[in-house]
């Protein structure tokens, strides 16, 4: 009997450029993911290694954007199991799910949806997993932390979008979202029985809901080890790129960092993170409380949020106005001028929100405004950036200039604070960690980067990014005697930094040919 073997002249980086010409031949997105995925399920050691080698091509696909559209059809690409359900129907029994997960001891992370706002994209229910797979991926990818560590986890809760419960190839179970007594109920047993199968996980809540988001980040951030990805994680990137931009515009006002005004357009999980994590910057730079606050505008899909609105969502009361008692103001260029910004950041979903008329109003108020739109994936985006460029702004900022678009995402910030946290064995993720790692983030900008006016760093740095993050999270850590690992109290910080990076773990590059020999 013949018996198959990998024939003996393959080395392993001929199979690595043969699987990179089979991934670069798919001329559609989906098909790209779907070939990385299998081929994570081969060899995700090769996965990995054409993952670190190739990050700028590779993170679209097997994040944003493309991770998104593999949620919207993951029912009808799904191919093998790969992460965690945990559904609502194993209520009572979750901790023995939970156990069933191989090599339990080794857990350090897990990313968890509830599949219920999967990006700017809506309630996806079951079809969330991705997002938790991709997230990890980019743990492994950023900050080394090792693949058998990460669990992907979606809680299977049902769905209230119609299209997928009438789909007869979805994946969940096929019923409505419970209530909030329901849920909670189940989050309490959810959250318990992860610490206990799990003592020493981080756990990252991704997204969840506004209302649950913030409900339950409030609900157990003292009690577990975990953070809110889309409140926490994207406030201190949007921070982290805040302290750089308004560097650039104070560059043609003079303005000091703590005099800016800033609009929100969009008050959900991630438009009130970002304008709560700026608020607790200002104040740490010497800014009132209240002085501080009355800096910041939201606005939703009613216009400005104003306190004397009715029904106003629990999340969007503490930034809502007083200050304000004319006729209601919902068109965003009205906004602008009432408000005069230097800032406008878009967390809205609304596709080309950021009109010609806004671009221009807001170039009309400063030399050179800050304009962030956020919403994701991309094709939500509140403003193309060739169009950002094209607006009238003073010709002098930008004649001949080189300029080139940067990201302002979440994956720069969790894996150093992923990092940080599991290094450090903090007991909690406190509001001071997450600041640290912006402030960290947003000092890594290397020369040639300053030079060419960027607000973040490239991410083909990101393993170096990443461990300057996690020194600056261990080191607030120790600060705020959160850390258990005391040891690393003893070590200066170019050494913390040194064992930082010796920790990262690295895909094997031994030649396959060596493991054919021994079949
Ligand atoms: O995943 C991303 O690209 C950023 C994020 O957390 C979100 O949009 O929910
Ligand atoms: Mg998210």
């Amino acid at each position: 009997m013949s018996v198959a073997r990998f024939p003996p002249y393959l080395a392993n980086t001929d199979h690595h450029q043969r699987c990179l010409a089979q991934f670069r031949s798919k001329s559609v997105a989906l098909e790209k993911y779907i070939y990385l995925d299998g081929l994570k399920g081969r060899d995700a050691n090769l996965f990995y290694e054409m993952l670190l080698g190739n990050m700028s091509e590779i993170i679209p696909i097997l994040y944003t954007p493309t991770v998104g559209e593999a949620c919207v059809q993951y029912s009808h690409i799904w191919r093998r199991p790969e992460g965690l359900y945990v559904s609502i129907e194993d209520k009572g029994r979750i901790r023995d799910v939970l156990a069933s997960w191989p090599n339990a001891d080794e857990g350090r992370i897990a990313v968890v949806t509830d599949g219920s706002r999967i990006l700017g994209l809506g309630d996806l229910g079951a079809n969330g997993l991705p997002i938790s797979i991709g997230k990890l991926d980019l743990y492994v990818a950023g900050a080394g932390i090792k693949p058998s560590s990460t669990i992907p986890i979606c809680l299977d809760l049902g769905t209230n979008t119609q299209r997928y419960l009438d789909d007869p190839l979805y994946i969940g179970v096929r019923r409505l979202r419970p209530t909030t007594e329901e849920m909670d109920a189940f989050m309490d047993e959810f959250m318990q029985a992860m610490s206990d199968v799990f003592p020493k996980l981080l756990v990252q809540f991704e997204d969840f809901s506004t209302d649950n988001a913030f409900r339950y980040l409030d609900r157990y951030r003292y009690r577990y080890r975990v953070f809110n990805d889309d409140i926490q994680g994207t406030g201190s990137v949007i921070l982290s790129g805040f302290i750089n931009a308004a560097r650039l515009s104070s560059g043609a006002s003079g303005r000091p960092l703590s005099d800016h005004r800033i609009l929100f357009f969009g008050a959900g999980s991630a438009g009130i993170g970002v304008a709560k994590q700026l608020l607790s910057f200002f104040t740490r730079l010497g800014v009132p409380l209240e002085e501080a606050k009355s800096r910041i505008y939201t606005v939703d899909t009613k216009g400005l949020i104003t306190a004397d609105r009715k029904g106003l969502q629990e999340h969007k009361k503490f930034f809502a106005r007083t200050d304000y008692d004319g006729p209601p103001l919902t068109k965003l260029v009205d906004i602008i001028r009432h408000v005069k910004p230097t800032a406008l950041l878009g967390l809205s979903t609304l596709k080309n929100a950021f009109t010609e008329d806004v671009v221009t109003a807001m170039s009309a108020l400063n030399a050179r405004p800050i304009l962030f739109p956020l919403s994701n994936p991309i094709h939500l985006s509140e403003l193309e950036y060739a169009d950002a460029i094209a607006c009238p702004y003073d010709p002098i900022t930008h004649g001949d200039t080189r300029h080139e678009p940067g990201q302002g995402n979440n994956m720069y910030i969790f894996p150093g604070i992923g990092l940080g946290a599991i290094l450090s064995r903090t007991r909690h993720i406190s509001d001071g960690m997450i600041e640290q790692a912006a402030v960290a983030l947003a000092s890594s900008l290397d020369a040639e980067e300053h030079a060419s006016g960027l607000v973040y760093p490239r991410l083909g740095r990101i393993r170096a990014l990443s461990a300057r993050i996690a020194l600056a999270v261990v080191r607030q850590a120790q600060k705020e005697g959160l850390d258990a690992n005391r040891y690393l109290r003893t070590l200066a910080d170019e050494d913390l930094l040194g064992l930082i990076q010796d920790k990262m773990w690295q895909p094997r590059t031994t030649r396959r040919a060596v493991s054919a020999a021994r079949l």
